[in-house]
Formats: structure tokens, sequence, C-alpha cells
């Protein structure tokens, strides 16, 4: 359980809003538990008048303050934050990060605090719809791990991955995923206006039939190419289509695309 403790937010961008938002409207936590930290006063003002909570322009107090402190901050800007927050933690504080790349090792280094959570969310958080991949510096209590899985389980599923090597891998796939599928969406939904439907209709014809195509897959517990196959009818349109879609490599496409992801994290985390 969170009672009792404190969580801080150090970055309070998309993602880290999103864990704020997350813990809150699943009353894991009252907004006096707590406190986050970004340089922007507009930032601090709007976040305050969100969601009722106390927020700073100094990492090392928000670092202090927190039992479980989030870090939400670019991986590009962990050389000139992370030492800001080095011996402001208590031995029995957790780390938890969701910076792309940058590896346990470095927070640990950076911050001279070993006890470390690395996750990578996806967007979806912000409808507590996302799937949170996470790992645990070696040796970490059972009772932080608890804390790590109860706030990431506040923005969606979780998994947890025994090896940190999983980390870029999650990040090339589900971490940056929604923006596959939202290019897929949009590119459908400009097809659709290029035919001819008022842009508002095609929107909401592929909106529903990505919706549909996922719940289906997930609820049937057939393979994906099987429930392809059931809409492709011999000698039909969507043979048609799919003929079209392999002749523009779709798949490669996407997992060169995936590909390039990973060598990104990668190099993030200075690989
Ligand atoms: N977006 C995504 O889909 C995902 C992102 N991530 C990871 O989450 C992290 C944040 O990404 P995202 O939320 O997209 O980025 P954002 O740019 O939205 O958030 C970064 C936040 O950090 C704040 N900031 C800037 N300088 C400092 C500083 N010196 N101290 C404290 N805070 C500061 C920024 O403030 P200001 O608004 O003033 O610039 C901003 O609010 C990254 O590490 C990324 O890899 C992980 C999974 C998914
Ligand atoms: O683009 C990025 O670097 C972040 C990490 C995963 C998704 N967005």
């Amino acid at each position: 359980m969170l009672t009792n403790l404190n969580i801080a937010i150090i970055g309070t961008g998309t993602m880290g809003e999103a864990v704020i938002g997350g813990l809150l409207q699943a009353e894991l936590v009252q907004p006096s538990q707590v406190l986050a930290a970004t340089p922007r006063p507009e930032r601090r003002r709007e976040l305050s008048q969100r969601w009722g909570i106390a927020t700073t322009g100094d990492n090392r107090e928000a670092a202090t303050w927190g039992n479980v402190v989030i870090l939400g901050i670019k991986p590009q800007m962990t050389e000139q934050v992370l030492p800001q927050l080095n011996g402001a933690f208590q031995s029995d504080d957790l780390i938890v990060s969701v910076l792309a790349g940058v590896k346990m090792r470095q927070i640990a280094e950076a911050t001279g605090h070993s006890a470390i959570a690395r996750s990578m969310p996806n967007t979806p958080a912000q409808i507590a719809e996302g799937i949170t991949v996470w790992t645990a510096s070696k040796g970490l209590d059972q009772a932080r791990r608890g804390w790590a899985k109860i706030v990431l389980s506040a923005i969606g599923a979780e998994v947890e991955v025994e090896d940190e090597k999983f980390m870029d891998m999650a990040t090339a796939l589900s971490g940056t995923g929604p923006a596959y599928v939202f290019m897929v969406m949009e590119a459908l939904i400009d097809a659709g206006v290029h035919m001819g439907f008022p842009r508002r209709i095609a929107a909401q014809l592929v909106e529903q039939t990505v919706i549909g195509a996922v719940r289906y897959s997930a609820q049937s517990g057939k393979h994906v190419a099987e429930l392809r196959n059931m809409v492709t009818s011999p000698g039909g349109t969507t043979a048609a289509a799919l003929y079209e879609l392999e002749k523009g490599r779709l798949r490669t496409v996407l997992a060169d695309g995936v590909w390039a992801a990973y060598r990104r994290a990668r190099e993030l985390g200075g690989e």
C-alpha cells in the first residue's frame, strides 16, 4: 500500500503527469502525498490547480521529501538533473524511472542511490490503459517491489521482467508503439477522405475498426494471422488490399521502425 508514503515526481510532462493522474484517480494516494517538481512556474500552477497537489521548482527538495521518487525528465537531461539529487535519498527510498534508454547503473552512479525500478510505460497511461514493462535493481526488497507495482498499475497493465536488456526492446515496441498505431490510423482516415467520406465519418469508422479488431483479437484467443485470414474472402477486397500492402513492404517497414527506435533507445543510454 502507498498509505503514508510521499510520492515525488521530478519532471512532470506527458508521462510524469500521467502517473500523477493515475495515482490520484485510482485513489491510491491523497493529493497531500504528492509533490511535483518542474522548473516553469506556470506549469507548476497548472498542475496544482488541476490536481490539488504541492509543487516545487527545486528537484532536490522533491527527492528529499519523497519516499518514492519518480523520474519523468527527458533522458537528455540526466547529466544535468541526476547529480542535483545526489545525497538527497534515505536508504529506504525508491526511485522509479520512466526514462528511455537510461540504465539503472547510470541512475545509481549519478544519484548515489541504488534502490531503483526502471520502467517503460506508454501514453495510454493517461487513461489508465497503458502497458508498462519494468525491472528492479538487484536485491531490491519485496516491499519496494510492491510499491513499484502499485504505482505502475495505476496507469494500466504492468509486466515485470528480470533482465534489464528487455527495457530498450519494450521502449521500441510498446513505449513507442502508440505512435505506430496513430500513424496507421491517420493514414487510413486520410484514405477514407480520399475516397470521399467526410473526415468525421472516416475517423469514426477507423477508430471503431481498431477498437473492435483489438478487442476481438484479445477475446477470441485466435492467432492474429487466423483472424486476418477470416477477413480475406477468396477473390475479394481484402486479398486485393493485402497484395498491395505486402508489395509496399508494410511488415518490413514496421519492423525497420521498431529497430530504429531500439537503436535510438540504446544510444540514449550511451551505447
Ligand atoms: N512520451 C512518451 O510516450 C513516453 C515517454 N517516456 C519517457 O518519459 C520521460 C519524459 O518524457 P515526456 O513526458 O514525453 O517529456 P516531456 O517533455 O513532456 O516531459 C519532461 C518534463 O521535464 C521537465 N523539465 C525540464 N527541465 C527540467 C529540470 N531541470 N528539472 C525537472 N524537470 C524538468 C519539462 O518541463 P517543461 O515543460 O518546462 O519543459 C517537462 O515537463 C522521458 O524520459 C521519456 O523517455 C517513457 C514512456 C513513454
Ligand atoms: O520518443 C521517446 O523517446 C519516448 C520514449 C518512448 C516513447 N516516447
